[in-house]
């Protein structure tokens, strides 16, 4: 099946020579979940803006569902849903309004049993009638959402989707995301927020200085990437490792009061018992286990940290 999104090479040098994206590649399928990941100006934004036909490419080629996002700006923008970062519209419409009128901006026939569908699942419904600029930030949120769905958009684009909001509506957002999933629409979400990568995506980008450090399925990349320890705390320091422990090549702690097992990098996965026992013959006593699995977010600043 051919992508949803192909982004081939993608280039953007803005007006005063500074390079946001230096050359991105990137397929994504229908119905997919990706979580676009890196920290501050990493050119996430910059990439969504090219994909929606808000900015221009310096170079490379964007396609939705095979269309270019350039020349065939009214068909991908048709396509696609966009919940940006800010509200930019009119804030003394009412929200039903807003919501119809982005439907209609998007060249499809009114339908205000879907619009009311959309508000009651976004627990808009009660404020349907109130202008923008009387509701709260989350309200406000909830109507971008509202706005970028009023098309029934094939691929959404989700901009810091939860930055600064409350636990309910990031809840409401997760749960919204596998409803669309369900309904086969695609979803890129950019995030700093690494739980919610996490918890929806199905494969994850990093992107940071504009280049995409590595595309993954999830799980493999917790495979991969994630690592697990066990920490024996010691019951009096010691100077080094004990020799006859070479075997596990383990790391002995600033102070000597604790051992590190690196247990993914060893070939020999029965090696727990085996070194506990070596341990003890060893003479050294231990006053407590404990075991650690590197989290999403350890591989993320491992790998940002390694490019800065
Ligand atoms: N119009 C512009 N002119 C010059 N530089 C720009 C312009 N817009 C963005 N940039 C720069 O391009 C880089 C990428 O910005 P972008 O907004 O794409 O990052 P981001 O990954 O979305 O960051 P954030 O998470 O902060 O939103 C940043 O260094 C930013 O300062």
């Amino acid at each position: 099946m051919s992508p949803i999104l192909s982004i081939r090479d993608l280039k953007k040098t803005y007006a005063n020579g500074f390079e946001a994206l230096k050359g991105v590649s990137l397929d994504i399928s229908e119905g997919e979940i990706i979580a676009l990941l890196g920290p501050n100006g990493a050119g996430k934004t910059t990439l969504i803006s090219i994909a929606c036909g808000i900015a221009n490419p310096s170079g490379g080629q964007v396609l939705v569902a095979g269309h270019d996002v350039v020349s065939e700006f009214r068909k991908t923008r048709s396509i696609i849903g966009l919940v940006p970062q800010e509200l930019t519209t009119d804030l003394f419409e009412t929200v039903f309004n807003t919501v119809s009128f982005s439907r209609g901006l998007h060249g499809r026939k009114p339908d205000p049993a879907y619009i009311e569908s959309i508000l009651r699942e976004l627990s808009l419904w009660d404020k349907r009638d109130n202008a923008l600029r009387e509701l709260s930030g989350g309200m406000k949120r909830r109507v971008l959402i509202a706005k970028a769905l009023a098309h029934q958009p094939r691929l959404l684009f989700l901009d810091e989707p939860t930055a600064g909001v409350d636990v309910n509506l990031r809840k409401d957002m997760w749960q919204l995301v596998s409803r669309l999933r369900e309904g086969g629409v695609t979803v890129i979400l950019t995030t700093h927020y690494i739980e919610e990568a996490e918890e929806i995506a199905d494969r994850i980008g990093i992107i940071n200085h504009g280049e995409l450090l590595l595309v993954e399925d999830k799980d493999t990349l917790m495979r991969k990437l994630g690592r697990k320890q066990l920490a024996i705390d010691l019951v009096e320091p010691i100077d080094a490792v004990p020799p006859h422990l070479a075997a596990w090549q383990l790391e002995l702690s600033p102070g000597g009061t604790r051992l590190i097992y690196d247990y993914d990098r060893q070939t020999n996965h029965g090696g727990i018992t085996g070194l506990l026992s070596a341990i003890e013959a060893a003479g050294v006593r231990f006053a407590d286990l404990s075991t650690r699995q590197s989290s999403l977010e350890d591989i993320f600043v491992s790998l940002i940290g390694e490019q800065a």
